[in-house]
């Protein structure tokens, strides 16, 4: 038998889970207590009481306590926290923090327009013509892949298979993708020919490069400033804009006016503050130089923290400006330590609690805290720098920012019907397709049985009509009832209805190709129109295809434990939230009963969790 064992003196909870930052009451109250609590007669009511009356109870609980159920995460399907990983919050005892597009969330149309028009103006400089390159915002989404052998880009799914593309501005055709793409995957690994877009940062540099690449076909650029190939121009581009990101002519217009450029939300200078109360130690690691990073910080935390006497460094137990992601990760960098307001540097070398340190290294940072691996939580919006890297390199536990999602999941709101339409007209193609291949097979073994034994269609089964194949194959037969489908399943029965040859199987299954066809007229633009609530050229940011998942998914599962829409939706989940990951369904998972798949509606997918995290302690 198994003891079961308190949980305050276990390492690890039952899911393995560590239990660090559990709450130790000295004295805990008696039973009756959490029966009045709860609102049941006894504490083993817990086992008996229906799922929906106990969650009844909490939220009329939490309006009690003055929570109202717009300050927590049920029915907030764009601002909720998604979990691929489970993850226990409460045990985390460091939260390290991303910046840009992380705590300072930007207007994409205005920063990324200015990063193109800088861009653009670089281009110029070194040669190229620009009159009418114009940013065109939703030309790409992040999660697609630059093809730069090709100047394409394209979206896969998670395999890599190509389900949409554009070379330059244009569209490319489905048979123009499966003629180019059909017999290849896109290998992430092959970074000489593939460039995935990790960041809204990639927006104005892959917009860019799709307007150049049209300019390339057309002739337009000069062989003297750059060699007539997309990969060459790809790296025209990337220099173009990686100067508007180091020179600082951009970042000085921004700081001139950052509220032309950053978004405000008061909510996530609380949830910053909700964590450093709840005893965790804040860590701010970014790219970002310190200049900017300061001034970023006070115009978009300061005003908030006024009323608690606080500044954004408060904040902070550590910070580290210019990490220059991904070395961080990857190499043990010089440290320098900004010694004061104007931003002066010395080496250092080591870093510590409570300064403000310029460059360094993620070992350096487990270090100086003395806590590593998957007691840190890292939070950025970089898929590659700041989740796969932190995770591993380092196994840190990782949250990522997908600002995008809020968006997304309203598409889905929205699509939902037309994707339902969809789904019946391809299961009503399969069911058609299901009776062509068998009526085809059949044809196939009667001609085969004839040749061998030279004789002519076997003669028609006992008790048979002489309906038509058509009507034959829509009436609904004991074996397609499912009632005898195991009987069925075992006998292998040749036979033809009383006057069936070759000629009207031909005939029947011409039918049918023409029903496929008909089908297929609605089927393909539905599946082209498919997710354009999000993005009328790529549709939906994490599916690909009607059915799957895109890359970007992909990538977010390998590599985030977690995923949100901005920092602020933990608020809404206390620092002690335990993420649960949804169970995964398998494709067997599936009930197969004959009479289960009958009586399923026809768009039912297997798969109906949302996935969105649960967050019970
Ligand atoms: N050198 C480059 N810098 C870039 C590029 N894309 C963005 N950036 C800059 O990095 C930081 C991002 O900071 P973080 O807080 O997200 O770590 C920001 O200053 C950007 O301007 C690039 O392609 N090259
Ligand atoms: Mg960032």
């Amino acid at each position: 038998m198994v003891e079961p064992v308190d949980e305050d003196d276990a390492e690890v909870d039952f899911l393995g889970e560590p239990t660090t930052g559990n709450l130790h009451l000295v004295e805990r109250v008696s039973s009756e207590g959490v029966a009045n609590v709860l609102g049941l007669n006894s504490i083993d009511d817990i086992f008996t009481i229906p799922f929906r009356e106990l969650k009844e109870k909490q939220h009329e609980l939490l309006v009690d306590m003055g929570i109202p159920p717009s300050s927590y995460p049920r029915g907030l399907p764009h601002r909720a926290v998604y979990c691929s990983r489970t993850l226990n919050l409460r045990s985390i005892q460091v939260v390290g923090l991303d910046m840009d597009y992380t705590l300072i969330h930007y207007d994409v149309n205005a920063w990324e327009g200015k990063a193109f028009a800088e861009g653009v103006a670089n281009l110029q400089e070194m040669g190229c013509l620009v009159e009418g390159l114009t940013f065109q915002p939703d030309l790409v989404i992040r999660g697609l892949i630059v093809d730069k052998h090709l100047g394409n880009i394209v979206k896969a799914d998670r395999f890599g298979i190509v389900k949409r593309a554009m070379h330059g501005t244009r569209l490319m055709s489905w048979s123009e993708v499966r003629e180019t793409y059909g017999r290849e995957l896109v290998n992430l690994r092959n970074e000489g020919r593939y460039t995935f877009l990790n960041t809204l940062f990639s927006v104005s540099e892959a917009v860019l490069y799709m307007q150049m690449v049209d300019r390339m076909d057309q002739g337009a650029i000069p062989a003297q400033v750059v060699a007539q190939s997309y990969e060459a121009l790809w790296k025209l581009v990337s220099k173009a804009l990686y100067r508007t990101h180091v020179e600082g002519k951009l970042k000085a217009e921004i700081i001139q006016d950052p509220a032309a450029f950053v978004e405000l939300d008061p909510e996530m200078a609380y949830t910053l503050l909700d964590l450093k109360r709840a005893g965790k130690l804040l860590l701010l690691i970014t790219n970002s130089d310190y200049e900017y990073t300061n001034c970023m910080m006070k115009f978009a935390y300061d005003r908030y923290l006024a009323a608690e006497g606080m500044q954004w460094r408060d904040l902070f137990d550590m910070v580290i400006v210019q990490a220059r992601k991904p070395d961080f990760f990857n190499y043990n960098m010089s440290l320098y330590e900004v010694v004061t307001d104007d931003g002066l540097m010395r080496p250092v070398m080591k870093a510590r609690k409570g300064a403000l340190f310029c460059g360094g290294s993620a070992r350096m940072v487990e270090a100086a805290l003395g806590i590593e691996g998957d007691d840190i939580l890292y939070v950025g919006d970089h898929i590659y720098t700041d989740a796969a890297l932190a995770k591993i390199n380092f196994r840190w536990r990782t949250a990522l920012i997908v600002r995008e999602l809020e968006e997304e999941i309203e598409a889905l709101a929205v699509g939902k019907e037309h994707r339902r339409a969809l789904k019946e007209l391809m299961n009503k193609k399969e069911l058609v397709g299901d009776l062509f291949n068998n009526l085809r097979l059949t044809r196939q073994r009667l001609n085969d049985s004839a040749r061998a034994h030279s004789s002519t269609i076997p003669t028609p089964a006992k008790g048979s009509s002489s309906a038509t194949l058509s009507s034959r194959s829509s009436s609904g037969s004991a074996e397609e009832t499912g009632d005898s489908w195991q009987a069925a399943s075992t006998s292998l029965d040749l036979s033809l209805p009383a006057g069936a040859d070759e000629q009207s199987i031909n005939f029947t299954l011409a039918q049918l190709i023409m029903v496929m066809e008909r089908l297929d007229t609605q089927i393909g633009p539905m599946l082209e129109e498919d997710g354009k609530e999000f993005n009328k050229r790529w549709g939906y940011l994490s599916r690909a295809g009607l059915n799957d998942k895109s890359q970007f998914t992909r990538q977010i599962e390998k590599y985030a434990d977690i995923y949100t829409s901005r920092v602020c939706n933990l608020f809404r989940y206390t620092p002690y939230a335990y993420f649960r990951s949804p169970s995964q369904s398998l494709a067997h998972d599936r009930n197969i009963s004959p009479r289960a798949m009958l009586d399923a509606e026809p768009w039912e997918d297997g798969n109906c969790s949302s996935g969105e995290a649960s967050h019970s302690g």
